[in-house]
This record gives structure tokens, C-alpha cells and sequence, in this order.
């Protein structure tokens, strides 16, 4: 059995992964940290694993919890794993952060855009960007996988293939986000309020959003040239879910039969990535609890732009579900071990 620890596990990301790791059949969980709920039992925090564990949360150090595990999940807001990982801990652990400390090839481009310091910058080079479509090699070999974030999972893996394959304009390209409230994480803030963001939709942190640089790099290296995109999410009054519309102006004129050609040369091996039929759309329902990503596009034949949706699960492909994928292709296990859920939708 792989042993198993979540640091933040009384957060959203981390009771997320507390129910897959639970329910994996290789793996046992062995340290669950807080600071906040030390020593309180986790069904107590979070009610729904009444009969199913009673687990106790610690507050350890992440060297004591290193010796303990195989693999160890860090779901903390950004700028504390930095601090807390070095190299002789990743000489005891594989290290998988949910978080975005590591998923920035450039130092100075993570210090502008998030504000702050980065306490490992030695360790930077030695993560592995964890979208396990696109890295598998890299990721089975990795000491520190880079969990991607939610709106970058599903943006990068929904235009890959057209930056690819040059088949857009790819300086064109404006990605439209869409994400459910848990996408904001549990703590208390006054925008997620239920009476500030229920019954209304707003767009946010427009043009600055953290996401753009990690979107702008991965696409770079998967088009291989300097891709700047524009990124505008919006807060939407549901409780999961990401839906991207994403435009960009094609080269020449296509079918839709060619363009699907080309999705499918990228993913017909893919068991995660749904391409759905011509005319059907994603929807953040059919997503809902899995660790899918729907993707469709249509052509607008007037502006000669193509339009691309996909959708996520923000707190399964687009956190914990990937970074338990990660962990199954680390370990050799059968990459959608633990990972079989049916999308919880309808009800
Ligand atoms: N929510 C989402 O959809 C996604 C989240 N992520 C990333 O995963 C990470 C966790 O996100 P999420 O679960 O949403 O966040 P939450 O705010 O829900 O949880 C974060 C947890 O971290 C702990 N924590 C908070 N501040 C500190 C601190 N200063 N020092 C130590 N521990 C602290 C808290 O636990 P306690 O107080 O009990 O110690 C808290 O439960 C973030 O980096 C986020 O960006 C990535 C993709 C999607
Ligand atoms: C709705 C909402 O607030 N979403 C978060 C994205 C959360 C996320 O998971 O991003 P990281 O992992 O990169 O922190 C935001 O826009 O900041």
C-alpha cells in the first residue's frame, strides 16, 4: 500500500483528496495535517466521513510527516510550500503541490505575479508541471510534481491541439472562464459570501489573473513559440464546475471534420478527455464529481475564428483528481485507479 499524507486537508482541495485517497484501492492515508483543527477528529470537520474514518488531524512539521509517507499532497494557499520543501525532503517523499509555487518555470515571472518571494528557487527546475496528458514521461521520473491549476488545466487542454498543430493565429487567442465558488478555497472572504455571489455574475482580477503567465507557458512549449493570451474569469453562483470559451482566429479555412481530426490525433488515447459529438457542448454538469475533461468546438465561418469549450471539475481534474493521477503514474499503478467516478449530475 502506498502511504499516503495531506498537508491542508481541511480544505476544499484537500477534503477532496481525503475522499479519493479514502477510497483508493493502493493506498492508505496516514497523516492528515491542520493547524487550525489539530487534534480534532476529521468527521468532526467534515461531517460526511461520520462511520467512514475517525482519523485524527495533526499539526506536525513536514519533515516528521516525510518519514512517514510514500507520497505527500501539499494544498496550501500559495507561498508557503515554497518554504517548507527542500531537497532532503524530497529525498524521503515524492512531493505533489496543489498549489502554484512550482509551476512557474520563471522565477522572476512567479515573484511579479504572485507577489511574493519564493522560498526554493532551486527546487524550481527539478518540478515537473503535473498535466499528466501532456507530461507523463517527465511526470514518471519526478521527485515534485507542480499540480496545475483549475482554469489552466482546462485551458491548456482545450487548445493544445490547435497551438500544436498551427493551425490558429496563436497571438489571437482570448480564453472566457467561468468557475464555480469552491474555486475560492473554504477560508472566509467577503466575495464569496452567498449574499454577495449568489444571484449575480461578475468577472474579476481581469487582464491579472494569475492563471494568464501559467496558460501563456504551457502553450508556449506545446506551440513552440511565445504565446500571450487574454484571460478574464468570472465568479459564477454554483458551487463547482469551470467552463472555458476560448476564441482564435484560424490560419485558413477548415472543416469541422479536420479540426476533430486533429483533437483526436492528440487525445483518442486519452481516458479523461471526453471529445464530444459535433453540435454537443460542454456543460459543467456532466463533469460534476469526475475527473473528466469534456471538450467541443465549432467554426464561425463568417469571422473565420474557431470556438472551443471545455469543462472541469475545478476541485477533481482541476486539483485533487489530477493529483491523484499524477500519483498513479509516479507509482506505475493504472493511471485511473481511484479515479473511475461517474459525473454525479442529475441531481
Ligand atoms: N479550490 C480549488 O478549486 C483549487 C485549489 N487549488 C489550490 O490548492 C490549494 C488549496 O486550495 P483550497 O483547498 O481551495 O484552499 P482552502 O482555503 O479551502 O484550504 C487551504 C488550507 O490550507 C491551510 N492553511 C491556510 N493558511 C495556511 C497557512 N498560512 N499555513 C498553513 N496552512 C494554512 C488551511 O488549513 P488549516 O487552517 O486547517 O491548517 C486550509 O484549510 C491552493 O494553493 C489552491 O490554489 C488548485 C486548484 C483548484
Ligand atoms: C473562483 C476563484 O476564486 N478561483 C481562484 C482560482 C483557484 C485556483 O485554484 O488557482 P490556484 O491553484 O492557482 O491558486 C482564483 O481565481 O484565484
Amino acid at each position: 500500500m502506498i502511504k499516503t499524507g495531506i498537508i491542508g486537508a481541511t480544505g476544499y482541495a484537500g477534503q477532496e483528496l481525503m475522499r479519493l485517497l479514502i477510497q483508493h484501492p493502493d493506498c492508505e492515508v496516514e497523516v492528515i495535517s491542520s493547524r487550525t483543527y489539530k487534534d480534532t477528529n476529521y468527521n468532526q470537520v467534515y461531517g460526511n466521513y461520520m462511520g467512514i474514518t475517525s482519523d485524527k488531524l495533526v499539526d506536525i512539521e513536514i519533515d516528521e510527516i516525510s518519514k512517514k509517507v510514500d507520497v505527500l499532497f501539499i494544498a496550501l494557499p500559495h507561498g508557503i510550500a515554497s518554504n517548507k520543501i527542500s531537497a532532503e525532503i524530497l529525498q524521503k517523499t515524492k512531493v505533489i503541490d496543489l498549489g502554484a509555487d512550482y509551476r512557474l518555470n520563471d522565477l522572476s515571472v512567479y515573484e511579479k505575479w504572485y507577489g511574493v518571494s519564493h522560498g526554493s528557487p532551486q527546487l524550481i527546475n527539478e518540478a515537473v508541471y503535473g498535466l499528466c496528458e501532456l507530461k507523463r514521461k517527465e511526470i514518471k521520473k519526478a521527485d515534485l510534481i507542480a499540480n496545475p491549476g483549475c482554469y489552466t488545466t482546462c485551458s491548456i487542454l482545450s487548445l493544445m491541439p490547435l497551438v500544436k498543430n498551427n493551425i490558429i493565429d496563436k497571438n489571437s487567442i482570448i480564453v472566457d472562464a467561468k468557475s464555480g465558488v469552491t474555486g475560492a478555497g473554504r477560508a472566509l472572504n467577503l466575495g464569496t459570501h452567498f449574499t454577495e455571489c449568489n444571484d449575480s455574475i461578475k468577472a474579476y482580477k481581469i487582464a491579472s489573473h494569475r492563471h494568464t503567465p501559467e496558460i501563456e507557458q504551457e502553450l508556449s512549449i506545446a506551440g513552440d513559440s511565445n504565446i500571450t493570451i487574454s484571460f478574464t474569469p468570472h465568479l459564477i453562483p454554483m458551487n463547482r464546475g469551470i467552463l472555458i470559451t476560448a476564441y482564435a482566429s484560424l490560419d485558413k479555412k477548415y472543416t469541422y471534420k479536420d479540426i476533430k481530426e486533429v483533437y483526436e490525433g492528440c487525445y483518442k488515447d486519452e481516458q479523461f478527455i471526453r471529445l464530444l459529438p459535433e453540435g454537443v457542448f460542454p456543460e459543467t454538469k456532466w463533469v460534476k464529481g469526475s475527473n473528466y475533461c469534456d471538450i467541443n468546438f465549432q467554426i464561425d465561418e463568417r469571422t473565420n475564428r474557431i470556438i472551443v469549450l471545455g469543462a472541469i471539475d475545478n476541485l477533481i481534474k482541476g486539483a485533487a483528481g489530477q493529483a491523484v493521477q499524477n500519483m498513479n503514474i509516479i507509482f506505475g499503478l493504472e493511471e485511473n485507479k481511484g479515479l473511475e467516478m461517474i459525473p454525479s449530475f442529475p441531481i
